[in-house]
This record gives C-alpha cells, structure tokens and sequence, in this order.
C-alpha cells in the first residue's frame, strides 16, 4: 500500500538531513504507529509521504502511484490530517468545511452531504455540523482533520498525532475507527507520542531517531516502562 524506497530530506544544508535513505513499507490492512522525540522528523515524513514536500531522494509510492510524478493518482488513495488549524476555513463550519474538501474528491450534492454527515458522525462531531470551525475546541479541530482523512473512503491513512488533545472516549473512538478501517483493508501510518496508540499496531511500530526509520524491536505491550524502551 505504501511503499517508501530510499527517500531522504534536507531542509537546508547545513543543517544535515532529517531522515536519511529510508526505506519501509506498510502494507495493506495494516496499522503502524511512527514513534520519534520531538524533532525527529515524524511530521516531515508524513509531509514527504502525502507528497506536500518532494523529498531530496527517493521514491514514495501509495498503492502503486509515484507521489511526486503522479500526485493526483495517489492522493486519490490518500486521507491525509496533518495541522487541521492551518488548514480549514475559520469562518466556515464543520459541514460547509467537509463539503468543500468533499468537492475536491469530486463528491457534490446529496453523495457529499451523506458522506459529510457520516463522517462527522463518525468523529463525534454531528452536533457540531453548524458550527465554525473557529469556536471548535483543539480536541474538535483534530476530529475534524480526522473527518477530513476519512472522507471518500481513502486506502491508506497518513495522521499526524491523531490523538493529541483527545479525552479518553475519543481516543477509543479513533482507535475504533482505526480498526473498522484495517477490517476493510485499509491501512495507516500515523505518528505518536501516546503509549495507549501502541495496542492499535497490527505491525510492529516504526521509530525515526537519527534520520533512520527502524521498527521497533518488538511490539511493546502498552506501558511506560515499554513505550521508554520503544522510544
Ligand atoms: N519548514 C522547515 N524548514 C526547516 N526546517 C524544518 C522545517 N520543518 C521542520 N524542520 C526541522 O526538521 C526537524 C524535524 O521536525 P519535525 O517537525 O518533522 O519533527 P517531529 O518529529 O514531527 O517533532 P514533534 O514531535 O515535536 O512534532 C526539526 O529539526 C525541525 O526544526
């Protein structure tokens, strides 16, 4: 599902790469947490895989399509949610938002107005449909980025820190959600700092530290103590 062969990013010279000729694939139907102390890398990574930066070498294939060749084939495939605040309409609301990024994924009519509703139903946010995306709070933006990815049924997921500022019902609404996906066959990689989102992996988790991506050694059962040594 996606495939990353040899991608390496430089930002400017002197300071050196973030990451370094990495190599990974997630495959299909499958869940894999990206681990990494702040700056490691995680959000670059997940910019380079949706392609919203071109990395400096190397390939990123999603389902098969190049995404820096082939951009529109593979964002087809793509739900992506990465700053959520950077990235909606302040003035809008969730559904008017959802409608015009829906529009995007050529959904119009009464087909984007259900998946809308659906997605925002999904997220927990139903109630909110009417709302500005300005009066959410930070736990209601991430939801809604999350509504954002979800919307058209993408394959493969690429979420940055899905879970931060979620109370506990919404982490274990995501992680549903994560799963109902993966029974699908659909895939996601998606960065953490949270040792409750280990118990999501169906693969073993992958960490970025020193401009390597490696898999963690085994896949840690949830707990600090495991979630130090994963790190
Ligand atoms: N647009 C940019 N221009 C230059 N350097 C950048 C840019 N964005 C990020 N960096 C640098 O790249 C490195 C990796 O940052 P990144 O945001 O990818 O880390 P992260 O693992 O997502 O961190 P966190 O856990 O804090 O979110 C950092 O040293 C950061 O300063």
């Amino acid at each position: 599902m996606l495939s990353v062969r040899r991608v390496s990013m430089t930002y400017r010279k002197a300071s050196g790469p973030v990451f370094d000729e990495v190599d990974f694939t997630v495959p299909e139907g499958h869940l894999v947490p990206l681990l990494g102390a702040n700056g490691a890398g995680k959000t670059t990574l997940l910019r380079v895989l949706c392609g919203l930066v071109v990395p400096t070498t190397g390939t990123v294939l999603v389902a098969g399509r190049d995404v820096v060749r082939r951009p529109a084939a593979a964002r087809a495939h793509l739900g992506v949610s990465l700053y959520p605040e950077r990235s909606f309409y302040f003035r809008l609301t969730c559904a008017q938002n959802l409608r015009y990024y829906a529009s995007l994924r050529s959904l119009f009519g009464a087909r984007a107005k259900s998946e809308v509703a659906e997605v925002l139903d999904r997220v927990g946010l139903a109630e909110q449909a009417d709302t500005p995306f300005m009066r959410l709070s930070l736990g209601q933006r991430k939801r809604l980025g999350l509504a954002r990815a979800l919307l058209g049924r993408p394959s493969l997921l690429l979420l940055d820190e899905p879970t931060a500022n979620l109370d506990s019902a919404n982490v274990a609404r995501f992680h549903a959600i994560l799963a109902g996906h993966a029974a699908q066959g659909g895939s996601a990689l998606f960065s953490t700092h949270s040792e409750e989102d280990l118990a999501t992996a169906t693969e073993r988790p992958l960490r970025i530290e020193a401009g390597r991506v490696v898999p963690v050694p085994a896949l840690p059962s949830p707990g600090p103590a495991t979630l130090q040594e994963a790190r």
